[in-house]
């Protein structure tokens, strides 16, 4: 490649290996300028190294839109049960304080290492299928790690001081797979003719009349009054007639989405990616700001007549304030100013419009961002209220296992700063089969077809992704 990044790199490599004390166990990461290209595509062009990471945001308001992509790992920190972001916070302060930084003045401002991961919707001692190589809380220090901030870009390499000799050179040759794989991301999109599922791909799954069932199901405990809203999902799998080439559905998805958070996270043979419009928790130092997202009508014919419909019923207004009020009394406490808009505005996406209020605020203290990801989640946005019954009406009566789907997905840095995003809109891709989820808030007055209709149009852009609608 011209840009001389692998030369670059590699000389950075050894002029701080001569430089460093060199003591066993310590992680080694340089890092040089990298050429800016679109996230997602550079993870679609590269696809020797693995397992691969991606988070990459949108850009909003008054912020700059962040690309994160991981390839390889040099650590994974895990965690299980309730105490799942205690012990990944715990494993990865370790890691972070044996990782050795050297830059050279021209990537002195390179936002530093990072772990990128997520979480299961709920903890649980085994994930079922397809679900078994996700664990309750995952996330990688990658190898390779490329941050893409405001017109600049880097490429971070992380190695261990005892494994630089012997990993010398499949370091080399990641190196010129990754560098190729800049060069294809800098091209116009194309499209691969083989992206998608196939001619007569196959959807099974949750049907009409069985996603209708949960939701009078759920109006039955909510007339009961067990609870006041709960949030139902149904999964479909998806057959094909030939290989898913997950990267590809993931560079097309990252695409058409640009509005949204593109995320990606690889766990054996299987990724979870897709394109979510819900922000959980970002932390810059003592800003913080969220969303809250609830309250959807498909997009169609006599658009604008739709959004003031949505923004006049009281059903949705009802729906998207039970998610608004929960996230402002866990963050109140938190804060020292919080600033909450009493009426919500509109998000809109390619295939839906959604009510939305953006939540911004200023924390009392340091708390890290995963503190705040256990606090938050799971939001009535994916879960109900009161939040500990909706989960048991959940767990109680939803046929299939959501996994990762309605969990989150983010990354934290030694500092404690990170994003998560809600995991909506997603799917989990493999060779011979994709899983694709969605779900409606229900409260009452809900009307089952019509929540039914409205998961259809949630799950558009996995399926247009997919090559299917
Ligand atoms: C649970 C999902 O969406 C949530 C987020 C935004 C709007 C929602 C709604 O209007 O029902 C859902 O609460 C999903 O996409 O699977």
């Amino acid at each position: 490649m011209s840009s001389g990044l692998g030369t670059d790199l590699l000389a950075r490599l050894s002029r701080a290996t001569r430089r460093g004390a060199g003591s066993a166990g310590e992680i080694v990461a340089v890092v040089a300028p990298a050429p800016v290209v679109p996230a997602a595509r550079l993870v679609a062009a590269c696809a020797s190294a693995t397992p691969i990471v991606l988070f990459q945001a949108p850009p909003r308001d008054d912020e700059e839109p962040l690309g994160i992509v991981g390839f390889g790992e040099i650590a994974r920190v895990e965690g299980s049960g309730p105490e799942r972001l205690v012990q990944v916070t715990s494993a990865a302060r370790k890691l972070f304080a044996s990782l050795r930084e050297e830059r050279d003045a021209d990537a002195g401002s390179a936002p530093g290492p990072r772990f990128v991961g997520g979480l299961s919707f709920r903890t649980e001692a085994h994930h079922e299928p397809p679900w078994t190589s996700f664990a309750d809380a995952s996330f990688s220090l990658p190898r390779w790690i490329y941050v893409a901030r405001a017109g600049e870009a880097w490429l971070w390499l992380l190695v261990r001081e005892e494994d630089l000799a012997s990993e010398r050179s499949s370091i080399e040759a990641e190196l010129a797979s990754i560098e190729a794989a800049f060069v294809a991301a800098a091209q116009p999109a194309q499209d691969a003719p083989s992206h998608g599922a196939g001619e007569g791909a196959k959807i099974e799954g949750t049907s009409r009349e069985a996603f209708c069932s949960l939701v009078r199901e759920a109006l039955d405990a909510i007339r009961a009054g067990e609870i006041d809203k709960v949030v139902p999902v149904a999964a479909s799998r998806v057959c094909p007639t030939r290989s898913l080439d997950a990267r590809a559905v993931l560079a097309r998805i990252a695409d058409a989405y640009a509005e949204t958070t593109r995320f990606a996270v690889q766990r054996g043979e299987r990724v979870f990616l897709g394109a979510s419009p819900e922000r959980l928790i970002s932390r810059r130092g003592r800003v913080l700001s969220t969303d809250g997202l609830a309250g959807t009508v498909r997009r169609g014919e006599g658009d604008a007549s739709l959004v003031r419909a949505l923004l006049a019923s009281p059903k949705e207004r009802r729906e998207h304030a039970l998610v608004v009020e929960s996230i402002a009394s866990v963050l109140g406490p938190r804060c020292a100013s919080l600033d909450v808009p009493e009426t919500p505005t509109i998000r809109s996406l390619p295939n839906v419009h959604h009510l939305w209020t953006p939540i911004r605020g200023a924390l009392h203290d340091d708390t890290h961002v995963l503190a705040l990801v256990e606090a938050l989640h799971p939001t009535p946005a994916v879960s109900g209220t009161p939040r500990d019954r909706a989960t048991a009406w959940i767990a109680a009566h939803e046929p299939d296992a959501r996994g990762w789907y309605t969990g989150a997905v983010g990354w934290f840095d030694a500092a404690g700063d990170g994003d998560f995003a809600v995991a909506i809109r997603a799917g989990l891709v493999s060779e011979d089969e994709a899983w694709l989820y969605a779900g409606a808030g229900i409260v009452e007055g809900s009307d089952p077809p019509a929540e039914y209709a409205e998961t259809r149009a949630k799950q558009a852009p996995m399926l247009v992704a997919l090559g299917i609608v």
